[in-house]
């Protein structure tokens, strides 16, 4: 699996970083991709994931302008169809509670599937919608198309909620699994 995000100040970067850890943690061989700083290389690796989990911040109300650079330049895959039938996900974080979040995993489901890959969502119930969950309840904001996290905008990485990080982590594993189960099928067809 290969997470491919950008990170401007730090905080999606813990967000991908406890992708990784949950990925990692079900079994899976992991690569975190800046996509700001892609290499030829890196390139390469994507094309041999079986998952591509997409991260950014969202600025503006959509991923961030590195991302859509990132997003533009993988159009030669687009051609081959380098990433058709891989499995793909996202996760993004910004300061408000929806602060537009919603529109940003569009954007990553819109890439997957002008890719022709197959999205996987979130898979959890929402939480925080009832008189007995808190704050720290997993998918605290309640989205089912990605992991989203919210983070003080007058603070640093280390003030990313830990259950969005819990929530990301939920994210990693569930791609690896449903990898493993998408990628013995294939064998088995
Ligand atoms: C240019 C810019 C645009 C932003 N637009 C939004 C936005 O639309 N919605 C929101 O909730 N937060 C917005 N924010 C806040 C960031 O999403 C937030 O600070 C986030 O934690 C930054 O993540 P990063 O450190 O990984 O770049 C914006 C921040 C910047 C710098």
């Amino acid at each position: 699996m290969s997470i491919a995000y950008h990170s401007g100040y730090g905080h999606t970067a813990v967000i991908a970083e406890a992708v990784r850890a949950g990925a990692a943690e079900a079994g899976a061989e992991v690569r975190l991709i800046k996509v700001d700083e892609i290499t030829d290389e890196q390139w390469e690796t994507l094309d041999r994931s079986d998952a591509i989990v997409f991260g950014s911040p969202t600025y503006m109300g959509t991923a961030s302008g590195a991302f859509h650079v990132f997003a533009e330049e993988s159009s030669k895959r687009w051609f081959q169809p380098a990433w058709k039938d891989k499995l793909a996900a996202g996760f993004t974080n910004s300061a408000s509670k929806s602060g537009d979040k919603l529109h940003t995993l569009q954007f990553f489901q819109i890439l997957a599937g002008q890719h022709g890959m197959h999205w996987v969502n979130l898979g959890l119930h929402p939480g925080w919608n009832s008189s007995t969950g808190s704050e720290n309840d997993l998918n605290r904001l309640g989205f089912f198309a990605g992991a989203a996290a919210r983070t003080n905008s007058d603070e640093g990485p280390e003030a990313v909620h830990k259950a969005d990080v819990a929530t990301a982590g939920h994210l990693g594993r569930r791609v690896t699994e449903r990898a493993k189960v998408f990628v013995r099928g294939r064998v088995a067809a």
